[in-house]
């Protein structure tokens, strides 16, 4: 079930608050908000409430026996990148940046925010159908820029069914398929990035790929590799 608001302060917060709570919301279930005015993105930053914009999170219940749960992120990324391609089939350069951004020739389409409680994974996702911010540190585009962009009605339906398709193809098939469908639509391999560390480190270095369990490979200008787990992963100036 989708379920629509006209305003929310964030579709994650709610979505973590009702679990909190203990009420019951279904995996599978999407809240959608028109407007957010506390909209959260990863690293700590806001999220911007874009007119039009498709704004709306959802739930993984995680079961014994499910994958990683940090492998989700890659299962989003899938998801979004299935619906955007299935309503704009024209739109060429859709790549995504590890770990969970959708870009168009190198510029920022839509961001993914996972957050957990317990055993229930919040996944928000964020696409500028409509608008798209000013941001200092990077590129961004809308749908809009490219042709007619879906209504977020339309392409909240699209989105449930790939993230249904996609979650119950984790499950069933674990993680080796998903891998593999994700490098096949990421940056390519030598894409310079810029990471910035939890702690604060910031390493300059090539994208070297995926590794088995999910990480991205970096490349440094000594030729070591570093395996990354966390951290915000910038498309180098
Ligand atoms: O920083 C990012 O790229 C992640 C952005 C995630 C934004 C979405 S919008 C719907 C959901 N609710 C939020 O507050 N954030 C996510």
């Amino acid at each position: 079930m989708i379920r629509t608001i006209p305003e929310t302060g964030s579709t994650n917060a709610d979505l973590l608050q009702a679990l909190r709570n203990g009420e019951g919301v279904r995996e599978g279930d999407w809240l959608v908000a028109y407007r957010q005015s506390a909209g959260r993105g990863r690293q700590g930053r806001g999220w911007h409430d874009g007119q039009g914009n498709f704004m709306g999170s959802t739930l993984c219940h995680l079961r014994a026996g499910d994958p990683p749960p940090a492998t989700l992120a890659l299962v989003a990324g899938i998801a979004l990148l299935e619906a955007v391609q299935a309503q704009c089939p024209t739109l060429a350069n859709l790549q995504l940046k590890w770990p969970n951004d959708l870009l168009v020739g190198g510029a920022k389409l839509a961001g993914i925010l996972l957050e957990r409680e317990g055993a229930g994974v919040v996944v928000g996702i964020g696409v500028n159908l409509a608008a798209a911010p000013d941001l200092p540190d990077r590129r961004t585009v809308k749908l809009a820029d490219f042709g007619p962009a879906p209504d977020r009605d339309t392409f909240a339906a699209t989105l449930a069914e790939s993230w249904t398709r996609d979650l119950g193809r984790w499950r069933d098939y674990g993680i080796d398929p998903l891998l593999a469908r994700w490098r096949a639509a990421a940056v390519p391999e030598g894409t310079a990035l810029t990471v910035h560390e939890p702690g604060g480190a910031v390493l300059a270095g090539v994208y070297a790929g995926l590794s088995d369990e999910g990480a991205m490979r970096l490349r440094l200008a000594d030729g070591q590799t570093r395996v990354i787990h966390a951290g915000d992963v910038m498309l180098a100036p």
